[in-house]
């Protein structure tokens, strides 16, 4: 009854009317992980991770996150091992919270709900020639989500929450250079991984999942920033860009391995 009632508000939510495009989807996303159901695999490799800081272009508010873009016409930012067969390049990376800090990530682990989630968007320049061919090729892209808990301050997420001002509204846009998306990551190598798909529209089945299974801490300071942000336009009505993540889709027949025991 939940997820019907989910689909339901999913569908009439307005950014997903465009739903019913994907209306027959058997490997939608955000999902509820059940750290029981998940099967440890040990064939899954360590994570590897290697972003060049220098790649880093801009960060732009795109009327439904703030988006921090890479110049991914060379292999400079990459990841590796873990499910994958070969290295993605990383595209951009973005995030998801709430208006307040009882909920805003998209996944939750065993219902729990964390006050918001990251997303670094990765893409097969093996099978794909372009980030936009990877969004409708089959595993064409590899998102790692790590979740966000109220903590101490983050160091270095501040350099990020210092530029928000700067893309308060809709389309805006400013230079924003050197920055290693690496110190967002956990020092934990734990994580799950499933099969999915992009959680806006086009909405395509076109990701594989990595999801951290340890959060990041940032402090009250650097959520209420990322709440400042205005999903509308400069002149427009102010509408604060606030729980933007979308339900829970149901996990219909799909398995969450664990690389972890
Ligand atoms: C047209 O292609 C798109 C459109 C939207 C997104 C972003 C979505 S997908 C995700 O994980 N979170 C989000 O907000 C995308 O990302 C790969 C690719
Ligand atoms: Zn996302």
């Amino acid at each position: 009854a939940a997820c019907s009632s989910y689909r339901l508000r999913d569908a009439l939510h307005p950014l997903w009317q465009s739903e019913l495009s994907v209306s027959g989807g058997t490997r939608q996303s955000p999902i509820n992980i059940h750290w029981r159901d998940s099967v440890y695999d040990p064939h899954l490799k360590p994570l590897k991770i290697h972003y060049d800081p220098a790649t880093c272009l801009y960060i732009w508010n795109n009327g439904y996150s703030f988006q921090v873009e890479f110049d991914d016409t060379t292999d400079k930012s990459v990841i590796m091992g873990g499910p994958l067969e070969n290295h993605y390049r990383l595209k951009q990376f973005h995030f998801h919270w709430g208006a307040i800090n009882e909920w805003g990530s998209e996944h939750m682990v065993d219902s729990k709900v964390y006050p918001a989630e990251l997303h670094l968007v990765h893409w097969n320049p093996v099978t794909s020639t372009s980030f936009e061919d990877a969004i409708m090729e089959n595993n064409g892209l590899v998102v790692i989500g790590v979740f966000l808990k109220l903590g101490a301050h983050h160091a270095g997420l501040q350099k990020l929450v210092d530029a928000l001002p700067a893309v308060k509204h809709k389309d805006a846009i400013v230079e924003f250079d050197v920055f290693d998306p690496s110190c967002l990551m956990p020092s934990c190598p734990d994580y799950w991984t499933y099969d999915g798909s992009l959680t806006t529209p086009p909405l395509t089945e076109s990701v594989t999942w990595i999801i951290k299974k340890t959060p990041i801490e940032v402090d009250q300071n650097q959520l209420e920033e990322f709440r400042m942000l205005l999903f509308t336009s400069a002149g427009e009505e102010e509408k604060r860009m606030v729980d933007n993540f979308r339900p829970l889709q149901p996990l219909m027949n799909r398995t969450v391995r664990s690389s972890f025991r």
